[in-house]
């Protein structure tokens, strides 16, 4: 055992003392020094990622605004592995995570939450109270009153107007004209998953495929405006935590174009909101998502616009793009199209039909939730310090990489058929659906995981029925991030043009 000498008692002569304390005071400050200098070091200093060029916007023009989503952004996991750091605007440190372990771990904590900016944006584009920014209690209470309406047993109940909808998206190629043309077919599907949402969740046909709703042209351009990056957005993006709220709230309400759009697209919204409460109220049905919501005597009303609008929102792109990428991976695999066709035709028509059976159709549906994940930049900010687990080191060398060792060495390759094998996939379980992330996982789970499945099985279905699909001679469709993975032609411009031939 050790016990410190009691120096008052036996004090040192004046050389021994100094001996003793100079290298004692050195160690002090030495251990100060270096504590202070680590806490001041960035993230960026202490873990390895791409070198940086501009303190002014950082790395994010490169991973948001590259000519194709991920051209950057794969070769920096490959160089750097699963968690590497990168610079936002004006030298902010961010961690790129996608190790399993880590993310399972983020996505689970309610230590981390959305960022500054992506806070005040959700409340300006949904209104406050939104499931997407609700936290802790009101989260989960929100959470109970929706989930039913979501749950596989409801979802498969509403499959008749899911059919519905995906035959008024084929009589609308038909009143087109779409059979025999190159066309850019992607307004249709997003006014196809507009119509899902507002048939299957509110009962409230928008015609949007009919090109008559304005709450769906209006949305379309606010989307739009928001969505697409630019450098400038990048900045504004940046500055926004620091904007005080007055200044925020008296830009709201500029009578400029933009927050003009916003203001009729909110009052429109609400005033459908109270129309959908006050008929519950009327008949005392209180059935669907409304129902559950307005018999919650404790949500205000206006409550009801929110969650409309959140639903409308977070339904429409995800779903919208995720079908895009599936109608022009199979223009781009004609013998997966035609054996597909086959799979749909030998099962049937519409109503009843197990679409859980069809092992092509859901192989393709997975193979591209996986590789053109939907919402592939999810932000979180740490509210306190903590450490992060990993399941590998970090390393500076390639090979560290997560990806491969989930998915094999084939990770970076488009293979529906991995879904036919035994085992596609190893690794942790990280939310309800195999691909992973693509839904993200823990309490924030997406809402309309099922909801999305059962759009995108019964509409690919639906098309493919009827139509052959080819690339143009031309085609230059890739993906670009405007918050969902857009598909974009070389120049750009936000489209989707694909041959179409009626089935013969
Ligand atoms: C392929 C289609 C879809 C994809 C890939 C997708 C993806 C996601 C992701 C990644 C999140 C979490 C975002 C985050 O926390 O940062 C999310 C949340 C959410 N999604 Fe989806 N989504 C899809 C379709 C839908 C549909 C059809 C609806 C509703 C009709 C919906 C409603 C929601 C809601 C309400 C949340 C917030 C949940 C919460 O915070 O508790 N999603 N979605």
């Amino acid at each position: 055992m050790y016990a410190s000498p009691d120096f008052t008692k036996f004090p040192l002569p004046m050389s021994r003392y100094d001996s003793f304390l100079v290298p004692c005071f050195l160690t002090v400050l030495i251990t100060w020094v270096a504590s202070r200098w680590r806490s001041k070091r960035k993230l960026y200093q202490l873990i390895p990622g791409p070198k940086c060029v501009s303190w002014t916007y950082g790395h994010m023009p490169q991973l948001l605004l590259s000519k194709e989503y991920g051209e950057n952004e794969f070769q920096w996991q490959e160089k750097y592995g699963p968690v590497y750091s990168i610079r936002g605007c004006f030298g902010e440190s961010r961690l790129m995570i996608s190790d399993p372990t880590t993310a399972k771990f983020i996505l689970n904590s309610d230590r981390f939450v959305f960022g500054h900016a992506q806070q005040k944006m959700g409340n300006v584009l949904f209104g406050h109270g939104n499931v997407f920014l609700a936290r802790d209690d009101v989260h989960r209470r929100l959470r109970g009153l929706m989930n039913p309406s979501f749950s596989a047993n409801n979802v498969r109940a509403l499959s008749p107007i899911f059919e519905e909808t995906g035959r008024k998206l084929v009589d609308r190629w038909e009143s087109l004209g779409f059979a025999g043309r190159s066309v850019d077919v992607f307004p249709t599907l997003n006014d196809a998953t507009l119509d899902i949402t507002g048939n299957a969740m509110f009962s409230h046909d928008f015609n949007a495929l009919e090109g008559k709703s304005e709450v769906a042209r209006i949305q379309r351009r606010l989307v739009d405006s928001v969505a697409i990056p630019s450098k400038f957005g990048q900045l504004i993006d940046a500055v926004l935590p620091y904007i005080p709220a007055a200044v925020f709230h008296f830009v709201l309400n500029l009578p400029v174009e933009s927050m003009r759009m916003l203001r009729d697209y909110k009052m429109m919204t609400d005033e459908l909101g109270l129309e959908m409460a006050n008929q519950q109220r009327d008949t005392q049905a209180f059935d669907g998502l409304v129902g559950a919501l307005v018999h919650d005597g404790d949500l205000p009303d206006p409550a009801i616009g929110v969650h409309l609008r959140t639903m409308l929102i977070a339904g429409q792109d995800t779903t919208g793009t995720t079908f895009g990428w599936i109608l022009h991976k199979l223009a781009q695999m004609p013998d997966y199209q035609e054996k597909l066709r086959q799979e749909i035709q030998a099962a049937g028509l519409g109503e009843g039909l197990e679409y859980n059976n069809l092992p092509l159709l859901n192989a393709m549906i997975n193979e591209v939730l996986r590789m053109y994940c939907a919402f592939p930049l999810a932000e979180r900010v740490a509210s306190e310090d903590c450490i992060l687990p990993l399941s590998q080191p970090i390393t500076t060398a390639t090979g560290a990489q997560v990806l491969p060792s989930i998915w094999g060495p084939d990770a970076g390759e488009f293979r529906p058929s991995r879904w036919l094998e035994k085992e596609p996939r190893k690794g942790p379980a990280l939310g309800p659906h195999p691909t992973g992330l693509t839904f993200l996982g823990g309490p924030g789970v997406c809402l309309g995981l099922r909801f999305a499945i059962l759009t995108l099985q019964v509409f690919v279905a639906a098309i493919v029925r009827k139509y052959v699909l080819t690339l143009p001679k031309n085609d230059s469709v890739r993906p670009r991030l405007a918050i969902t993975l857009m598909p974009a032609t070389a120049d750009g411009v936000q489209q989707l043009p694909l041959h179409i031939e009626p089935v013969t």
